[in-house]
């Protein structure tokens, strides 16, 4: 029977199936029939070969409609467990049809809901988000794009990384099965971005913003400045005497001092909008949108004043017994005949003159 089966569902997947069954029903019925039409044939024996193959028959059509309804179960739980996985799956075939999906995929694309569909190719899904400009990165040059990708596509290779509309970040995977065809995995990696964008532009040693998230910031606050035709302004703050310091106390003491100076300077500015930053060094810089000269003059002398009150001990400083910074400000109004770096030069340009004039004090822009 075991056999018999086998040879059925070969037969069904050749979609043999029916006309072979009507095949061999035709000389079930046809060669008793004609037995028994046959002169001096017993009707006894005919009749009952004609019974046998009548149960034959009905038995096989009977296998058929199991082997069926196993199918569409499998089917099923194929389906339940590919919507049961903690990424989103897409199965094509070999000719890059769609065969299988998950809820996940459809979540992760609301806009591709109708077109998800089975026996869609992978090139139509694609060109229907091409179509409502979901692929920023093909903007302007979508055809070329489009082959790019499908040329890449047959190729194994590294998983590609998507960031999706509502800001999530997917890790796309994409493995070619022995048959040919491609199974996709997209698992989302929004955590894992966003720590490593975190570190990327975290100061080590401080935890604060480094050069390049100030940088980032600068320019984004540059031309927030311009739109909205407020003021932006910039303090740079100079450790006095670091080296001394360094190398009165040591190097991890020196470490310590700094990142003290780095909380203190963080707990003297309150906007959210704010940022501090170390700029290198011992050198720090805070950005303070919406904030005129005098306002980030106010900033500055807060500062001054706070690291007065902690009174870290420097006993190598030749000023005082206590550490000092100096701070030069700038403030402006973004304007097209003015980049925003400077507004950084001016920043600097007065720390250099606070340090040239004394230190221990607060230089404005000239
Ligand atoms: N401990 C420590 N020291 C640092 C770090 N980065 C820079 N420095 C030290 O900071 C010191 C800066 O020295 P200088 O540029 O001469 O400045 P200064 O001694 O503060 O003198 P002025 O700025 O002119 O008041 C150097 O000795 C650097 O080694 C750091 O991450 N940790």
């Amino acid at each position: 029977m075991k056999q018999a089966l086998a040879s059925i569902a070969a037969l069904r997947r050749k979609r043999l199936a029916w006309p072979a069954l009507g095949l061999l029903a035709l000389l079930s019925l046809g060669l008793p029939a004609a037995a028994w039409l046959l002169p001096g044939a017993h009707a006894g024996w005919s009749l009952a070969a004609w019974l046998c193959s009548l149960g034959f028959v009905l038995l096989a059509a009977h296998e058929l409609r199991q082997a069926r309804r196993r199918v569409v179960e499998i089917r099923q739980m194929l389906n339940e467990a590919l919507d049961a996985l903690p990424a989103s799956v897409e199965i094509f075939d070999a000719q890059d049809r769609l065969i299988a999906y998950n809820q996940q995929l459809q979540e992760i694309y609301p806009h591709m809901r109708g077109a998800f569909k089975r026996g869609a190719t992978f090139e139509s899904l694609v060109r229907t988000s091409l179509a409502q400009g979901r692929v920023p990165e093909a903007s302007g040059r979508e055809e070329a794009w489009l082959r790019e990708r499908l040329q890449a596509r047959r190729i194994p290779r590294e998983p590609l990384l998507q960031q999706v509309h509502d800001g999530r970040w997917l890790r796309i995977q994409e493995r070619h099965m022995p048959s040919g065809g491609i199974v996709g995995v997209r698992t989302e990696v929004t955590d894992m971005i966003l720590e490593h964008q975190r570190l990327a532009s975290t100061d080590g040693l401080t935890g604060l913003g480094n050069r390049r998230l100030f940088d980032e910031r600068l320019q984004q606050a540059w031309q927030r400045s311009a739109r909205l035709g407020l003021p932006l302004a910039c303090v740079m703050v100079d450790v006095d005497h670091f080296k001394q310091y360094n190398d009165h106390y040591g190097h991890v003491a020196g470490d310590d001092c700094l990142r003290r100076v780095a909380q203190l300077l963080r707990g003297c500015v309150s906007r959210p909008a704010d940022t501090v930053c170390r700029y290198g060094g011992e050198e720090f810089v805070l950005l303070l949108p919406d904030c005129d000269l005098q306002q980030a003059r106010n900033v500055a002398q807060r500062c001054l004043d706070e690291l007065r009150l902690a009174a870290i001990a420097h006993a190598a400083s030749p000023l005082h017994r206590n550490l000092s910074f100096s701070a030069g400000v700038a403030a402006h109004v973004a304007g097209p005949d003015l980049a925003a770096q400077s507004l950084v030069e001016q920043a600097d340009a007065a720390l250099y003159s606070a340090k040239q004039t004394g230190r221990a004090r607060i230089a404005m822009q000239v």
